[in-house]
């Protein structure tokens, strides 16, 4: 992991290590941070023979082009854990396109904190106290405002798009996000909408609920991508459907290709926590040594 590579002298050590040990020892760098910083000096171990790891989403996430050149050594850089978690994503879909098997939709619920959060909220409680409860679980980006404004998710779907052939960015995606731009970053620190600003969402997001589950529905937070459509957000979803039934923090995603046209590929389970990310980065390394052997 890094120590604040914002730091000059600890991107200089981290790029001196990668110059003596990359190409000699298969060095893996790994970037758990949630940083969208390390782009540049994760390239640069690459070129120097390193493999990259990621469980942060945002190096994936940057301008098409950066992106281009951090994949250029695609079997250098493992990047499972940024969808899923620990859930084999990335590798089902790798593995589906290797095949030749075109892949035209993805729809799925990406979002451990979003999922958590819709379930407890069936359970009648307070919107402010179940995100709170994300964050003590574990299940959060550092500042929850990533989750609730779709922009975790998002990343996931750019993630999946770019890995399907997409040549898209960020801002091309199309987003809804749970919380007002008056309590976003530039108006108030974490601490304060942890405290303050979510409390004054509780009856708002409690009536959406309420006005899903009169109609028998449940509220789920969606990403779908399809033909030139790649957008995420709230959907109201009849409760028996796979994603109305999904509970606590579970992921679930539906790959739809030639093979599995009428009944897709569906992968499902635990998508946030640190223990599966972290055997989601662990197994990314162990995955990589089979390059050196
Ligand atoms: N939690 C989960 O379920 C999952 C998380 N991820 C991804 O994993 C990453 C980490 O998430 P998570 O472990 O939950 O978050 P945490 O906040 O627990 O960990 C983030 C870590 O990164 C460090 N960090 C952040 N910015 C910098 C920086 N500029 N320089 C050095 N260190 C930095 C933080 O250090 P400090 O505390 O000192 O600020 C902290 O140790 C995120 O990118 C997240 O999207 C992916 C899948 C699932
Ligand atoms: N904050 C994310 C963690 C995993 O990527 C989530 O809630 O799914």
């Amino acid at each position: 992991n890094f120590m604040c590579f914002e730091n000059f002298e600890v991107k200089e050590k981290v790029i001196d290590t990668a110059g003596l040990l990359g190409s000699s020892s298969g060095l893996a760098v790994v970037d758990c941070s949630a940083s969208s910083e390390t782009v540049e000096i994760l390239m640069q171990a690459i070129d120097l023979g390193c493999c990259v790891v990621l469980a942060n989403k945002k190096p994936l996430t940057c301008k098409i082009d950066d992106y281009e050149k951090l994949i250029s050594k695609f079997r250098h850089i493992r990047y499972e854990s940024t969808v899923g978690a620990g859930l084999p994503v990335i590798a089902s879909i790798t593995r589906v396109l290797a095949s030749g098997d075109p892949i035209f939709r993805i729809i799925g619920s990406l979002s451990g904190t979003l999922g958590y959060v819709m379930s407890e909220l069936e359970d009648g409680k307070l919107f402010s106290q179940v995100v709170n409860a994300a964050k003590g679980l574990g299940y959060t980006e550092p500042d929850p405002r990533d989750d609730l404004g779709g922009m975790d998710v998002a990343r996931k779907a750019l993630i999946l798009a770019r890995l399907l052939g997409w040549r898209i960015n960020l801002d091309e995606l199309k987003v809804e996000s749970l919380y007002p731009n008056e309590l976003g970053p530039s108006s108030m620190s974490t601490e304060e909408f942890l405290t303050r600003g979510l409390q004054s969402l509780d009856s708002y997001m409690a009536d959406k609920v309420r006005g899903a589950s009169l109609k028998g529905n449940v509220l789920r937070y969606v990403c779908v991508i399809e033909g030139s459509r790649c957008h995420v957000g709230l959907q109201e979803l009849p409760k028996d459907s796979p994603l109305g039934r999904l509970r606590g923090s579970d992921n679930v995603i539906e790959i739809y290709s030639r093979c599995y046209k009428n009944s897709p590929l569906v992968i499902q389970g635990a998508g946030a926590g640190n223990d599966t990310t972290a055997a989601g980065v662990l197994a990314d390394i162990i995955d990589l040594q089979d390059l050196f052997l």
